[in-house]
């Protein structure tokens, strides 16, 4: 059951005994509680059962629980009624195509799904098709073309952020591709993907997963795949003159974090320790870029990026700016009838301009990039960070770690938007794609003359674009936010208070 859901009608209620304790047990559609009471004589058992239950830090366990009770009828009721309760569930997943990366995070992929999820998996009835990857875009090519999707009820991933994204990719494209859509187009309004994806956490980061779930569990998000969790998700599709390169869900980040991608990638054999090193590394660096971000601010939603409410589970926010905010950029532009719409448009010299459509908490920084950003609400936190010293910018990151505000900073701004542009200083008279391309070029020449004369103090004049872990291959882009394009196996983060105030509570 999902904790919005009010505990309805109720189906039966009885005094059954658990070993040598006597409780009040009720069954109403999808809750199964049972509450402590005076003891009485009991003696059928019925067959173990299984729940979930609830432990620290928002991690799920299976646990099992054997009821007897004194009359063989009333016994059979019982389990007939739950049988029946079970099978009228339509969400959960009976059939799931799954793709393990054997090769992310610490290499631990095959091993995680095997030993913890295969297990439950099987024990919840659930048919699997199982994938080992051989190489990269393996699985985003087979949801492309190869998969009979029709016999699925979801998708699911075993491995990091990177993973997620080819998923995320081959489902998008596949989706576009039979409802006869142009991806390449911007301004076309994206089909949602019908069916959900799972994760189970296997990478170096995982931020997907930690800020839908609270946790990078993979027995809890097998758990939420198994009692069929709906979480949905906007999804920035970014173009380059009418030509589509990636989509985000996460993070899109030039400069800082671009940096440390592009240099983390060198560093692969290092595991996940390489972010760290390479994060190291390109503060002391302190590169900023010059380049022009313009922005379509969003309207009519309720919520800012300087909120102290937090989107979680049954978020008000998203439901209130959902279902498709994401038209009202094309409200804007054509409402003002040729004129610039409500673009705004901002120049400068940025250390980061980082776009976050969700908080991206990981466990690096368990708040994430845009603390009250929401997962489905149709916009992006758009966050620039200005050149300033060194000192500064260290303040800044350390923020992502405490509880202090990471925008209350005179170098920093977020908005919340649902489309933006950013052209970087030296392409901003040709912006034809061989430019584009032959800049990057120099700057790796550059960048080579530079390490090798340190002295120098020549700065590249581009970075590049960390699109969920992915680097851009273009650095001039247009990004516009589709409200709810995914959706996953999971329920938005709880709130404490959402299961302390039921007793029992299971899914059954
Ligand atoms: N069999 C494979 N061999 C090599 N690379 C693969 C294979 N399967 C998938 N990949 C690629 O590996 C990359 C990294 O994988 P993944 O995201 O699972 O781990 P990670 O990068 O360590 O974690 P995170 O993305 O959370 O930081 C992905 O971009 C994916 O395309
Ligand atoms: C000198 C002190 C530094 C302290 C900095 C702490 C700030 C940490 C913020 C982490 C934000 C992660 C956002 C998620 C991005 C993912 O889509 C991507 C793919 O997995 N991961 C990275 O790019 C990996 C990015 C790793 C960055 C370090
Ligand atoms: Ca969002």
């Amino acid at each position: 059951m999902t904790p919005m859901d009010k505990p309805n009608r109720l189906l039966l209620l009885s005094e059954l005994r658990v070993r040598d304790t006597a409780y009040n047990v009720s069954l109403s559609r999808s809750l199964l509680t049972w509450k402590r009471r005076a003891s009485s004589p009991v003696y059928h058992p019925f067959r173990p059962m299984s729940y979930v239950e609830r432990c620290q830090q928002h991690r799920w366990r299976c646990a099992a629980v054997t009821f007897t009770c004194p009359d063989g009828g009333l016994c059979q009721s019982w389990v007939g009624a739950i049988a029946e309760q079970l099978a009228a569930i339509t969400s959960r997943p009976r059939r799931l195509l799954i793709y393990i990366n054997p090769y992310g995070g610490k290499r631990q992929g095959g091993r995680v799904y095997e030993q913890k999820v295969a297990p439950l998996f099987a024990q919840a009835a659930i048919s699997t098709h199982v994938i080992v990857t051989e190489h990269a875009n393996h699985a985003r090519d087979h949801l492309r073309t190869d998969a009979e999707l029709k016999k699925y009820d979801g998708v699911v991933c075993v491995g990091g952020d990177g993973m997620f994204s080819e998923i995320v990719h081959g489902l998008i494209w596949r989706t576009q591709m039979d409802s006869s859509l142009d991806p390449n187009s911007p301004d076309e309004t994206l089909t949602s993907c019908s069916l959900r994806i799972g994760i189970i956490p296997a990478g170096s980061t995982d931020c997907i997963c930690f800020a839908t779930v609270g946790t990078n569990d993979p027995v809890t998000s097998a758990l939420h795949i198994i009692v069929g969790d709906s979480q949905p998700m906007d999804v920035c599709s970014i173009h380059h003159n009418n030509t589509f390169l990636r989509y985000s869900v996460s993070l899109l980040g030039y400069g800082f974090y671009g940096d440390v991608l592009t240099d983390s990638e060198r560093k692969r054999w290092m595991g996940p320790v390489r972010y760290d090193f390479s994060g190291l590394k390109m503060f002391l660096t302190h590169h900023y870029y010059e380049g022009t971000v313009s922005y379509l601010p969003a309207r009519g939603v309720v919520g800012t990026p300087r909120d102290a409410a937090r989107c979680r589970s049954g978020c008000v926010v998203c439901q209130h700016n959902g279902p498709k905010p994401s038209e009202r950029a094309e409200k804007y532009e054509t409402d003002d009838c040729g004129n610039d719409g409500d673009w705004r448009t901002i120049r400068g010299k940025f250390l980061a301009i980082n776009a976050a459509s969700m908080s991206c908490a990981c466990p690096r920084s368990p708040k994430g990039l845009s603390p009250a950003a929401h997962l489905a609400d149709g916009t992006t936190d758009l966050i620039l960070v200005r050149k300033c010293s060194r000192f500064d910018f260290l303040r800044h990151l350390l923020r992502h770690t405490n509880k202090e505000d990471q925008f209350d900073l005179n170098f920093v701004e977020v908005h919340r938007v649902v489309r933006f542009r950013f052209m970087p200083r030296h392409c901003q008279s040709d912006s034809d794609l061989e430019l584009d391309l032959l800049e990057n070029g120099k700057r790796q020449i550059f960048g080579q003359i530079c390490r090798d004369h340190p002295a120098c103090g020549c700065a590249p004049a581009y970075s590049s674009w960390n699109c969920d872990g992915e680097i851009l291959t273009h650095t001039a882009i247009d990004v516009r936010v589709h409200c709810r394009l995914i959706k996953l196996f999971a329920r938005g983060i709880e709130e404490p208070q959402v299961f302390e105030d039921l007793t029992n509570p299971c899914a059954i």
